[in-house]
């Protein structure tokens, strides 16, 4: 269903200028005709067909040199992530780290794969019974300080009942809801933000 709905909103973003037709390989074609023609360089070339010889999904490459063979493995890999996309096409690619797994499964792991200490803010958008433990878990791994930020969405509707009794009873955080409508809707919904104390 998401893939359905997001594949109509990256088109919206690229109608206006749709790149260049798959932009790898014309980047590929440029390098290959400056070392055909101008200065010789140690690509893999485009003689040697890896593409024929390989079809990836994970892939460990040892000497980039200049990014030719990147660019070439890279292209052969799976379709990127709609979401991905439409957030390098906004050029915030190097600002983002998208994580493609569970939010319980990860959590516990963002100080030692991500090497974050302690989050600001923390955007809970997701499925709507994962947002009372998910704020357990990010309190028990110490990822949150004082002054961190909760700010939940969706919590009148589809609401969150579990989520909002618990941040507003809690005397660890500081609450408050913004009332506003369900996204181009007329249904009531809104923002609570919670600020953590501890
Ligand atoms: O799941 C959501 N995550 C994050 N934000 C959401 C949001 O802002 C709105 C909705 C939403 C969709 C359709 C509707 F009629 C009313 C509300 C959902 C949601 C709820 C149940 C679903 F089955 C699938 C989507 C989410
Ligand atoms: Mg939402």
């Amino acid at each position: 269903w998401h893939e359905i709905i997001m594949e109509p909103i990256l088109d919206t973003l690229t109608q206006s200028t749709r790149p260049q037709r798959r932009p790898s390989q014309r980047v590929i074609q440029a390098i290959d005709q400056f070392c055909r023609q101008k200065e010789w360089a140690m690509n893999v070339g485009d003689e040697k067909g890896m593409h024929h010889v390989v079809n990836p999904a994970t892939v460990l490459e040892l000497g980039t040199y200049c990014g030719y063979s990147t660019v070439r493995i890279a292209s052969l890999l799976p379709p990127t992530p709609i979401a991905r996309q439409i957030i390098a096409w906004a050029g915030l690619q190097d600002k983002v780290q998208l994580v493609e797994e569970a939010s319980g499964d990860w959590i516990p792991k963002m100080r030692t794969e991500f090497g974050v200490e302690t989050f600001d803010l923390v955007f809970l958008d997701h499925w709507k019974d994962r947002y009372l433990p998910d704020t357990k878990l990010l309190e028990d791994c110490g990822l949150l300080r004082k002054g961190s930020v909760l700010l939940a969405d969706n919590v009148i509707f589809p609401g969150t009942p579990e989520y909002l009794e618990y941040v507003r009873s809690s005397p660890q955080y500081e609450s408050q809801y913004f009332q506003s409508h369900l996204e181009y809707t007329k249904v009531e919904d809104g923002l609570e933000k919670s600020v953590y104390l501890d």
